[in-house]
This record gives structure tokens, sequence and C-alpha cells, in this order.
């Protein structure tokens, strides 16, 4: 356990010292045919292939000497302290499905469980048919497969529950129903793990959508925000205020995506790989766009004042932000359809570890092959199974400490 708070990051592709999985588990078991739309999975995954591939992910981490926190295990310890322990479990039970007989019932259970068994009904959840009859009409009447609390079969995506901006972490305010109770759990590990020693914050769940899938750093100071079916427009306006009070950021690109389940976040289109290179899916990389917001000081009752300029160009209005003469755009060169196939496989969401380095499912052979050709190492996993959840590399890792980006 480290003494200090952790240092964040400000960029994509500054060298990576420490970043936040979630290994999948028993929330994987709960999806069947019946409940996996609603819980944002496209497939019902073979868990235990999930699990080695998701070790295999870690592992090709800490081969780069990058330090992998687990989610479960940082709540376990968190879920040590009594607050902690009766803030969970009262977040977790405050839903108005429940009733007070069930309520209390649950109550009960969570309170005699073990830190380690806590963990696991906050994120395994728990089934109507798991609590024994006698527990009340709401019992009765409800189907045997309804969860009186929702797994989260989702958190495997650590990249949208939470994200750092330098050394401020943002806890995030998902959009979609099946993720919200995501962030009651890295609100709490923010708040009182040890290891975070109560990290200065943006942003928090009760303010507008934002996810951390939207939201790439492409430099110092300067932030993209994809705009679309998770991040709201007030949402990226909200962080846009945020950062330039907190003098994280002096340009915040705002950038609609199509609202559509293969483009979810930005992350699905486009990440960072070098300085000043980005891996996009060609399908959109003419027409993407963006907003450039900017701080325009304060107005006399002192609200921070916004300036919007027009639609432009994304990889136009970047490099402008940035400073730099242009914002590669590695050309996958890819005809619409193998494009469209490996963008669906999260061929464009990769993570860099450092500059030129990034993990990428190795599925997408077309678009990894093209990195290659232009100088990227493609350190390369297996995500068939992890895969069925819609979302790569970056989705799956939140970076918390990075080195500052190097110069050019
Ligand atoms: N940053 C990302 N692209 N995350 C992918 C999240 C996938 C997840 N099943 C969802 O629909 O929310």
């Amino acid at each position: 356990m480290t003494a200090h708070a952790p240092t964040g990051a400000d960029s994509e592709v500054g060298t990576l010292r420490t970043v936040l999985l979630h290994r999948p588990g028993a929330e994987l078991q709960r999806l069947t045919p019946g409940n996996n739309d609603r819980l944002l999975f496209d497939g019902i995954p073979w868990v235990a292939r999930a699990q080695e591939e998701h070790d295999a992910f870690a592992q090709a981490l800490r081969d780069r000497d990058v330090e992998v926190l687990y989610l479960t295990e940082l709540l376990t310890e968190t879920l040590a302290d009594p607050d902690a322990r009766a803030t969970a479990i009262g977040t977790a039970l405050s839903g108005l499905d429940l009733g007070d007989t069930m309520r209390g019932y649950l109550a009960g259970k969570l309170g005699d469980a073990t830190p380690a068994e806590l963990t696991h009904y906050l994120t395994a959840g728990i089934r109507n048919d798991e609590v024994r009859g006698g527990f009340g009409l709401v019992t009765s009447l409800l189907p045997h497969d309804a969860f009186l609390i929702d797994p989260l079969p989702n958190l495997l995506f650590t990249r949208d529950s939470s994200f750092w901006v330098r050394d401020r972490v943002a806890i995030t305010s998902l959009a979609m129903p099946a993720r919200k109770r995501e962030t009651q759990l890295t609100e709490l590990v923010y708040s009182l793990h040890p290891r975070f020693d109560a990290a200065p914050r943006i942003h928090g769940h009760q303010l507008e959508h934002v996810e951390g899938g939207d939201v790439l750093l492409l430099s110092p100071g300067v932030i993209a925000v994809g705009v679309g079916e998770r991040t709201t427009p007030a949402g990226a306006e909200r962080l846009a205020r945020q950062v330039f009070e907190a003098g994280l950021a002096h340009t915040v690109l705002a950038v609609p995506i199509a609202q559509e389940r293969a483009t979810m976040h930005l992350d699905t289109v486009c990440t960072m790989v070098d300085v000043d290179k980005v891996v996009m899916y060609p399908n959109v990389a003419d027409s993407l766009t963006a907003y450039a917001v900017t701080d325009a000081g304060h107005a006399d009752d002192g609200s921070l004042l916004l300036a919007v300029a027009g639609a432009e160009p994304f990889l136009v209005a970047a490099a402008r932000a940035m400073g730099i003469d242009r914002l590669h755009h590695i050309d996958t060169g890819l005809d619409p359809v193998t494009a469209e196939r490996e963008q669906w496989d999260d061929g464009n969401n990769t993570l860099a570890l450092a500059p030129r380095v990034a993990v990428a499912y190795e599925r997408n052979t077309e678009t990894n092959a093209r990195l290659e050709e232009a100088g990227i190492e493609v350190v390369r996993i297996s995500g068939s199974e992890l895969g069925s959840g819609r979302g790569g590399p970056r989705c799956m890792s939140c970076p918390i400490e990075r080195d500052p980006m190097p110069v050019g």
C-alpha cells in the first residue's frame, strides 16, 4: 500500500504505472438469454474462459511493470470498516422495489456477511429465489428470477465507472439502468480505501451523465468527450465546467457520436496510440466532428462562462487545441465491411501502455497489422469471451497512474 495519493494521468499514452481492473466473476454467471440484453451483454459468456482471458490481460500488464489493482479486492478491504459496510448496505437496499419487510431481511443477511461475502452480494446480486420463503408480499409476488439486488456484469469495464484527470478522480454518472449501481462501489472505494487517501474529486454519480469510455485525455489540458448514447450534452458541459474551474484543462472537445450500441462510447471508435496518433474507425474518420469549448472567464455573479466554437473536423480541432501540426490518424485502410466487423469487436479500443505500445484484441488481425505497419507495438490478448460484453482493453482498464506525457 502506498502512502501517497495516486498522481492520476494527464494523457492516454504516458507510461502506465497503475491500473484498476475487475476480474470477471460470479456476476457473469447471472447472465441468461432472458436478461442479457437488459444487462448489456450480447451473448452468454463462458465465465471460466473469460477469467482465463482476463488473467492473461492482467499478466500482460504486469509483464510491462504495470501494477494491477482489482476492484473487488479494494472493495473487500474497504468493507472491513463498519461505516463503509453500513453505507454499502444502505445504498444497495435503497431501491423502491424491495418493500420494508424484504429490506429488513436483506439488511440482516448483508449485515451478517463477512467483507468478502458482502463484496459477492454487492457484485453478483441476490435473486428472489435465493431468499427462503416467509418474507412477505414482495418475495411472494415477484418472479422467482427477479433480482432483489441487481448483478453488475459490466463492472468488468472499469473505464466507465471512474476516470482520472491529473490527480482528480471522477466518479461518473452512468446512463444505463443496468450500470447505475457500479458507482456506489467506486464511490465507496475512492472515499474510504486508505490507498486513495480520499483523493480529490470531480463529478459524481448524482450529476449529468458522463461515462469514462467517452473521455479521452488527448494531451495535458485537452480533453475530448464523446456525446452520444451515454454521455449527454449536459454531461459534457458539466465536465468542461469542472475541469476549467479546477485548472485541469483549457479545452474540452465535445464529439458527437452515433447513438447506437456499436458506438456507445467515443473509445469504441477512437483511441490514442502515440502522443500524436490515434487509431480510428475508418467509417467515421472523415465525418467525426468536434465542438471546442474553452473557458471564457467569469460572469459578474461568479458563474463560469463557456466559449463554444462551431463544429469542425475532429482531427483539426484536436491538433489545434493540442498545439501540434497534425494529430495523425492511423489509416487502417480497411474495406468498410472488415472495418465494421473489427470495430464491433473493439479493434479500435486499444489501451496504450506507453507511446507506440498498445494492448489490442488479437482477433482484429487487419487493424493490428495496420497498427504495426505504422510503428505501433501491439500487445495481443485474446478476448472471445470477454468481448461478448462489447468492450476491449481500454474499456476494461482504468489508469490510476501514468507518467506525465512525454514531449514530442
Ligand atoms: N468504454 C467502453 N467502451 N465500455 C464498454 C462498455 C460495454 C458495456 N456492456 C456497456 O454496454 O455499457
